[in-house]
């Protein structure tokens, strides 16, 4: 469980990426964070991991405040919480199972890191996990040879091997198009629901955070503004944490298709 209480966090230069925000989520929730441009969303989602410090308030993880976590702490605590970037940070000149292989960084000593000797049991999950999002048979391509949106299901599949109790993902469709999109959400969710993994994802396509959402939370100027199950969300509620009527690129658009993730 992940509680926010009375969280604030204001940047060295004075903007305010967080105001008294108080959100409990429990384990085993899909939530969508929405909100328009510098809302908050990615300091809400990067605190959780400390990649950001929150400069006021608790944030429990566990039922522990992380905000004071240094060390091996600290890397512990990205061990359990594993995070999706839209730009995928993979190493490109690596092989896709190297990259996926480095989820299990956090788990493996130093020395063993260094030279790269992971287990038998390491590889066996770093390849099961590629079958689980298929593409298992660009294993021993480079991870810049890939498109975008399989190099983001090597990004799932690197952060499955990590085994983490909390997925975070940073706009992980925001770099790719709609179909792509899709099956890359469908693929977070899948795994949501196959593992019980609380997933944390920013939208900001708001037909997107309809379909694959349990909850929204509205984020407005570090605050947020809703937070509810995606029953009780309407479009007035969108018009209301963006302050303005909807428009169309605010919608990704759905596409026609079977279902079948294939590339
Ligand atoms: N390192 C930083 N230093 C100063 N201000 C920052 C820093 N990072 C973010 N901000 C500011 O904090 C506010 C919230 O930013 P944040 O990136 O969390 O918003 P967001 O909703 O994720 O927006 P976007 O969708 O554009 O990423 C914005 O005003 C942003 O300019």
């Amino acid at each position: 469980m992940i509680q926010f209480k009375d969280l604030s966090l204001v940047y060295p230069n004075g903007t305010q990426g967080l105001k008294d925000v108080n959100v409990t989520i429990n384990d085993g929730e899909f939530v969508v964070i929405v909100g328009l441009s510098g809302a908050g969303k990615s300091t809400f989602i990067r605190s959780i991991n400390r990649l950001v410090t929150p400069t006021d308030g608790e944030l429990l993880i566990d039922d522990e405040d992380i905000l004071g976590y240094k060390g091996s702490k600290l890397r512990s605590l990205r061990t359990k919480v594993g995070m999706i970037f839209q730009n995928y940070n993979l190493v490109k000149r690596s092989s896709v199972f190297k990259n996926v292989l480095a989820g299990r960084l956090g788990h493996t000593g130093t020395f063993r890191s260094i030279f790269n000797l992971f287990s038998k049991e390491d590889k066996a999950l770093a390849y099961q996990n590629l079958k689980r999002v298929n593409i298992e048979e660009k294993l021993y391509n480079r991870a810049d040879q890939l498109s975008g949106g399989q190099q983001q299901r090597v990004s799932i599949a690197r952060v499955l091997t990590q085994k983490p109790d909390y997925i975070l993902a940073d706009e992980p469709v925001a770099s790719l198009d709609p179909p792509t999109s899709h099956q890359v959400m469908k693929y977070l969710k899948k795994i949501n629901q196959e593992d019980g993994i609380t997933t944390i994802v920013n939208l900001h396509f708001i037909d997107m955070a309809m379909e694959y959402a349990d909850r929204i939370i509205g984020m407005r100027a570090g605050e947020v503004v809703f937070d509810g199950p995606v029953s009780e969300v309407s479009e007035e509620t969108f018009e209301e944490i963006y302050g303005r009527s909807i428009r169309e690129d605010d919608l990704r658009g759905s596409v026609e298709e079977d279902g079948e993730a294939n590339e």
